[in-house]
């Protein structure tokens, strides 16, 4: 457990890598008694200085594939900021990140609030009042993705922007444990899988999250958007990239980043 000194100090140096887009070694190199907590209390420190309005939340961690390269059992989770919600008309000022990938992602909007402890599988069923196709752009605040839990976690879940396509799609309309995806960047595939990659049901993710943010006084309200984790693995950005992921029965979402950048990418 850290003091509130360092917690702000932690806080303070994940802010800076940020702005300037230099970033940091891990916090659990640099503070190895760091927990979960702090890692959650060091990410709603920044949050709370950005003031910008909450849109919803990510969560992490969500597939087998990244709980066992993170030694973990349960998935973490982040906040979108609307400063972090992107637009397909336009490409993305890729020198605003540090070292950015793109994951694809079931997006929910929610239609009601959802309850926090004891949320279950059919709470989220009931209140969620479209699935969308989405892309995440992670980003990591931290020396070449080195990142142990409490570092991802207290890096808002190396979270940095997200995009959904056009298509709102009602949850009973499809089966959302297999909605295939197809993630295409300039033309070519570079990754595919499927819905129930996510903790084998987005919707359980979605649960998971909803009790988990009631740990911090935190509840999901009608209008939320919640990304709950990757379907495929996670693929570098280069400058100039266009993705397009495709998903059966929600349609195609697309993200373009800018041609030039300011880590050293070629256009
Ligand atoms: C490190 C990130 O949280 C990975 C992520 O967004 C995901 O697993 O999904």
């Amino acid at each position: 457990m850290l003091s509130a000194d360092q917690r702000a100090e932690a806080a303070d140096r994940l802010r800076d890598a940020e702005r300037d887009r230099v970033p940091i070694p891990p916090l659990t190199s640099t503070w190895p008694d760091i927990d979960v907590v702090d890692a959650y209390e060091i990410q709603l420190l920044n949050i709370r200085r950005r003031g910008r309005p909450v849109l919803g939340h990510k969560v992490g961690l969500s597939s087998l594939v990244m709980q066992q390269m993170m030694g973990v059992d349960e998935p973490d989770y982040g906040h979108l900021l609307d400063d972090m919600a992107l637009d397909e008309r336009h490409s993305v000022p890729a020198r605003k990140y540090c070292q950015p990938r793109v994951e694809v992602e079931v997006g929910f909007v929610l239609g009601a609030d959802l309850p926090g402890a004891g949320c279950t599988e059919e709470d989220v069923l009931a209140a969620t009042a479209a699935l969308a196709p989405a892309i995440e752009l992670i980003d990591s605040r931290i020396a070449d993705w080195r990142i142990g839990l409490a570092d991802t976690i207290a890096d808002n879940a190396s979270s940095a922007g997200f995009v959904l396509g056009p298509a709102r799609v009602p949850p009973g309309a499809v089966d959302v444990r297999k909605i295939e995806a197809t993630l295409r960047r300039n033309g070519e595939v570079v990754a595919e899988g499927r819905s129930d990659a996510v903790l084998g049901n987005p919707v359980t993710a979605v649960a998971w999250l909803a009790r988990r943010v009631a740990d911090f006084g935190v509840r999901l309200r009608a209008g939320n958007i919640v990304l709950p984790g990757s379907c495929t693995k996670a693929i570098d950005v280069r400058a100039g990239d266009r993705f397009q992921a495709d998903f059966t029965g929600l349609g195609r979402v697309s993200l373009t980043f800018a041609s030039t950048t300011s880590w050293g990418g070629v256009a």
